[in-house]
């Protein structure tokens, strides 16, 4: 039987900010920021070059000190040492978490059973540097000796997500010879439609798979080597064009990968946490080992932060504990995430996994129900965008819907006037989530437009905004592998701050099996291979026989 433990809410310190919650039922935004118009400059922090305006959101100092004795009760120093030094916080899966290690200098040793990591973590980054070197100056070439134009990472889940956000967000980066593409889903369109324009003799492929057990990215390696020998290959020449990223070798070389051309990844690392390792070779091919490495360094400050600053200036600590303070006392069920970037449009993708995968439990670490929310569903999309469609539900629906904007202070393309106008959107937004517009407010606004009296009355209910949502405002001088770096590294530190306080594992993702399991079992029956079977249920048999039927199988 799983040990009974206390739940969190039933602590002191949560029942002082059960209180504090209805203390400030009644209280608007607008009141804070009248009351205090100096909690703007309080509510501000700086770190590894990002600074984090939190003063848009339903906090005082009190309800800010009360969060963190939460953080404190909850022993969060101590779950953060043991975070970073390698102690067995994936409790299920009895490993560390180490990412943080694959941004540390080499200057002190990690151990993990025994062995320092960092010597292998910067063997490898130095094995991906001189691959990259090659690739780049043409010393890495096709079976033809032509030198290779793109590079295709095969993989999905965490092995795509973080190398996807980063290639993407780091566009201005690339280095000028190579292009980079993502083949994940088990849809042919996917690869089809990412091969038809490349050409086979100038192509490298990637297979990127932690447990190298993964059907998508196995299914899709094996038709990308099949059009690769349609198109000229020959087996011998396999070797030229398909490396692998694996903690699982012994698989990667019976599928057909020389040893040689494997690059390592540990069990200590978790997929939706390895965008550092070599799973990010996409990252290192296409921009360059330089700025590989200045992404790690703006992890590494960032880690630095996390294990240093007090929890009142520690900015993925203050984070999380927002979220905590909306998630668990204010029933907020969602968490928006809104880039004002173009080149972060991935961002919020990748935090879907990041964060959902990690805090989507309903078990305490020790296997307990949980008796309170646990992690919010993650969304978002780019500003100004959003602002022409979803931003209707957060200004007027029934939801409370915590934000974070991002916002980097130049632009990468400053043509006219459009990067003002981007922020002037982002500010905007962010004031009228925080004061909203009231009712009088409303009507006098339609009297003065020239409305005659009860038409105004009428109207107005429809356009008062209630405001008071709350939002944070994350901003960089310029969008750079650097403070990319830290964006990701503090999204990550805030996702595990998080489940600390829920006491879950952030670390396993169990919940995924099933529909694995069940997918290796009705692909069979889809297929014709195994037709008098039932897949267990009326509703799924019945699918089953009309995709059947439809396809001819
Ligand atoms: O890297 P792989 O072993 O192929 O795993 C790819 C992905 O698939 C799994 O189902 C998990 O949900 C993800 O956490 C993982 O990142």
């Amino acid at each position: 039987m799983p040990e009974k433990t206390a739940s969190v809410t039933d602590t002191p310190e949560w029942q002082v900010l059960l209180r504090a919650r209805q203390g400030m039922a009644q209280t608007h935004m607008r009141d804070l920021f009248n009351r205090d118009p100096g909690r703007a400059q309080r509510y501000l922090l700086e770190a590894a070059g990002l600074t984090l305006d939190f003063s848009r959101n339903r906090l005082t100092d009190d309800i800010l000190r009360a969060l963190m004795n939460l953080a404190r009760s909850c022993n969060l120093d101590g779950r953060i040492t043991a975070l970073l030094e390698g102690a067995k916080v994936n409790r299920t899966e009895h490993r560390p978490a180490l990412h943080s290690a694959l941004r540390q200098p080499a200057t002190q040793a990690i151990e993990v059973d025994g062995t320092n990591i960092l010597v292998e973590i910067h063997q490898t980054l130095n094995r991906m540097e001189s691959l990259v070197e090659q690739v780049h100056d043409g010393r890495f070439t096709g079976h033809t000796g032509k030198r290779f134009t793109d590079v295709v990472s095969i993989g999905i889940g965490g092995s795509f997500l973080g190398p996807k956000l980063v290639v993407e967000a780091l566009r201005p980066y690339w280095h000028q010879s190579i292009n980079c593409h993502f083949i994940a889903n088990i849809d042919g369109t996917d690869i089809t439609e990412t091969l038809a324009p490349l050409n086979p003799d100038t192509t490298l492929f990637l297979v990127q798979s932690k447990s190298f057990r993964t059907q998508e990215t196995l299914e899709n390696s094996l038709l990308a080597r099949q059009w690769f020998l349609d198109h000229g290959g020959s087996e011998n020449k396999v070797a030229c064009h398909f490396l692998a990223v694996t903690a699982n070798a012994g698989e990667a070389i019976r599928f057909g990968i020389t040893p040689d051309n494997i690059f390592p990844m540990w069990d200590w690392v978790g997929g939706r946490y390895s965008l550092w390792s070599a799973i990010g070779l996409p990252i290192a091919i296409t921009l360059g080992m330089d700025h590989f490495r200045a992404l790690l360094a703006g992890a590494h400050q960032m880690d630095q932060h996390f294990r240093n600053a007090p929890f009142e200036q520690n900015m993925p600590v203050v984070m999380a504990m927002l979220s905590v303070w909306y998630n668990n006392f204010w029933g907020a069920q969602s968490h928006a995430v809104l880039p004002y970037d173009e080149y972060l449009k991935f961002l919020p993708e990748h935090l879907q996994q990041l964060d959902m995968e990690s805090n989507g439990k309903r078990v305490t670490a020790q296997g307990v129900a949980v008796s309170h929310d646990t992690g919010p569903v993650l969304w978002g999309g780019v500003g100004a965008n959003g602002q022409h469609a979803y931003h209707q539900l957060i200004h007027q629906g029934t939801r409370l819907v915590p934000a974070d904007f991002i916002m980097p202070l130049q632009s990468h393309n400053p043509v006219a006037r459009h990067h003002t106008s981007l922020f002037a959107n982002c500010l905007s937004q962010a004031r009228a989530m925080m004061t909203g517009k009231t009712e009088a407010e409303a009507f006098e606004e339609l009297l003065a437009s020239g409305m005659e009296a009860g038409a105004a009355r009428q109207l107005a209910p429809h356009r008062a905004i209630p405001g008071n949502q709350p939002c944070n405002i994350l901003m960089m001088p310029r969008l750079s592998p650097q403070t990319l770096g830290a964006l990701v590294a503090l999204y990550e530190h805030r996702t595990y701050v998080q489940s600390v306080i829920w006491n879950i594992d952030c670390f396993d993702q169990w919940g995924v099996e099933l529909g694995k399991q069940i997918g290796s079992e009705i692909l069979p029956m889809l297929s014709g291979d195994h037709t008098d079977g039932s897949a267990g249920d009326s509703a799924t048999d019945n699918l089953i026989r009309l995709f059947r039927s439809a396809t001819g199988a």
